[in-house]
């Protein structure tokens, strides 16, 4: 692969559910090491292409490479070893819930690697003060933890294998906005640290004034647009103007402005 081919690449893509089509011709490329939020309205298949990027869900057309390989139709060895390059958030944080911490951050691990119970436990440890859980937590089970706690645990979670890309389903929904914000930082700290591609879902604008170097909005079965915050002042879409220029867009630009 050349380096500056795009890490993620969707073509034509078109995903249906029965005769739902949810997308219809989408498009989008992701570069290493950028931060792309990406927005909609609820319903217009922001999870559903998360889950088809990653693999999970079987598209009705198109096709979609994840660092240059075609995700659609590799064997499953093949995919095995695609999947182990990133680390997925879904919304919630997805715990096991029967599952302590450190068997969360440790089941990608179990899953993909030979390791032996001590080195899993070190490494999950590592996880877990890496997303800034206190010690005591890797032995709590999820319904043990606050919101917050959940998502710092999924995202432990989610970079267990020191993935590449980390794809994170609105991980600040529910979120008061205090712990929002420190969430945003964090993620921010961890993507300079260890230099992941993040493929952000959220309807969250102060995570995307905060940490998103490039939005994607999607309407009407595709990627109507793909910009900076600045670029999307400039669309002409009654969506994209109601949402990047309504009273939360002013608010969350003055809170900006003010940090
Ligand atoms: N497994 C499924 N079976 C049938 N329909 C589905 C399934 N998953 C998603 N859909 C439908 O696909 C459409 C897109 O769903 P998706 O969850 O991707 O929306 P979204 O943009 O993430 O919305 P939100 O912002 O509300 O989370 C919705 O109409 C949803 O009902």
């Amino acid at each position: 692969m050349i380096p500056d081919d795009p890490i993620i690449s969707v073509r034509g893509l078109v995903t249906r559910f029965g005769k739902h089509t949810v997308h219809d011709g989408l498009d989008l490329d992701v570069q290493r090491g950028e931060v792309i939020g990406v927005v909609g309205g609820s319903g217009t298949g922001k999870s559903v292409l998360l889950r088809a990027v990653v693999g999970l869900l079987k598209p009705a057309g198109g096709q979609i490479t994840v660092f240059g390989e075609n995700v659609r139709d590799t064997a499953p060895e093949e995919y095995r070893r695609l999947r182990r390059r990133w680390g997925v958030m879904f919304q919630g944080g997805a715990l096991f819930s029967s599952l302590d911490v450190q068997q969360n951050v440790e089941a990608p691990m179990r899953e993909q690697l030979d390791l032996s119970p001590q080195t899993r436990a070190a490494l999950a440890a590592i996880k877990v003060r890496m997303v800034g859980l206190p010690e005591d937590a890797l032995h709590k089970f999820p319904a043990e933890l606050s919101g917050g706690m959940r998502k710092r645990a999924g995202f432990a979670r989610a970079i267990a294998l020191d993935p590449e890309i980390v794809f994170l389903d609105e991980p600040t929904a529910g979120l008061d906005p205090i712990g929002a914000a420190a969430f945003d930082t964090l993620i921010g700290q961890l993507r300079r640290a260890l230099g992941l591609t993040v493929f952000l879902v959220t309807h969250d604008l102060d995570s995307l004034h905060a940490i998103c170097d490039r939005v994607a909005v999607l309407a009407e079965g595709r990627v109507l647009a793909t910009g900076t915050m600045a670029e999307m002042q400039e669309i002409d879409h009654p969506w994209v103007q109601a949402y990047f220029k309504g009273p939360r867009a002013r608010a969350a630009l003055v809170q900006k402005a003010a940090s």
